[in-house]
């Protein structure tokens, strides 16, 4: 299988800080992958340089063949940032409308990817007066409307009820079974059983790139937030050992 991402040694310092100490990962083309990892471990940060938003301090960040921010990638790839970034003043629909017509897509394209997100009975509400929930779900209808090849979305089930969340992720699955690439980032450990792959991160380096089944097995548990926790204390036990030799 293709990868439609290849991140190689890549480092961010961000505020005088290292924030990312050098990933290698890789994601498949064609699968949900989950980036997993705690609040400030920099989820955030690895998803920016994936778009091209972010300045890297060294390494490499190939999308869809080209290095990451390329011109050629930019119809290409979709991108939902955490804080909802549409137009309060417009309706739903309107916004999936304009964001369509700025990725050369029609009416019909902006209000299935409405449709898709649970907005339908609201595409007619100025987004001002939208729940959080139903606002980030606006923005996400606006990060599908051009059908893009990867998708990067951060934290796009925040605040979302349990049934809105299985019916989202089913939506997630039903495209990457399409071909599209997702990559979704969540620090809400119980998604990570529901993605074909996983990188989990931990203050800026990676701990784990695999399938949940791998993980599972790896460690001896079937919780994944105990799989985790254990693969933590694994890379404080390795990491100790290296600053110490
Ligand atoms: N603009 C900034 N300037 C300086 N440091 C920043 C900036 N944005 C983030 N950071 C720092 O970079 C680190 C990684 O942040 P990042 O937002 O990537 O984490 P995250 O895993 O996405 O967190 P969350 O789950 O809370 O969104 C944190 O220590 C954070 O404080």
């Amino acid at each position: 299988m293709q990868d439609a991402i290849v991140i190689r040694d890549l480092v961010v310092d961000r505020g005088g800080r290292r924030v990312l100490h050098g990933i290698d990962a890789t994601v498949p083309s064609g699968t949900v992958t989950g980036l997993l990892g705690p609040s400030g471990s920099g989820k955030t940060t690895l998803l920016r340089a994936l778009v091209g938003v972010q300045v890297v301090t060294a390494g490499t960040v190939t999308v869809l063949g080209h290095p990451a921010g390329a011109p050629q990638l930019r119809r290409r790839v979709g991108y939902l940032t955490q804080a909802p970034s549409i137009y309060a003043d417009l309706t739903v629909q309107e916004n999936a409308r304009y964001f369509a017509a700025l990725q050369g897509r029609g009416t019909a394209e902006a209000d299935r990817a409405v449709t898709d997100v649970g907005l339908r009975a609201a595409a007619g509400q100025l987004v001002a007066t939208l729940s959080g929930g139903q606002r980030s779900r606006a923005s996400l209808a606006c990060a599908l409307v051009g059908d893009p090849e990867l998708l990067v979305l951060d934290e796009p089930t925040v605040g979302q009820d349990p049934v809105l969340r299985a019916e989202l992720w089913a939506r997630f699955h039903a495209m990457a079974a399409a071909g599209t690439t997702l990559l979704i980032s969540s620090h809400v450990m119980d998604e990570a059983a529901r993605c074909d792959r996983l990188l989990l991160i931990r203050e800026g380096r990676l701990i784990a790139d695999d399938t949940p089944a791998a993980v599972r097995a790896a460690t001896g548990v079937d919780d994944l937030e105990e799989a985790f926790l254990r693969m933590i204390q694994e890379s404080e036990s390795g990491t100790a050992g290296r600053e110490t030799s």
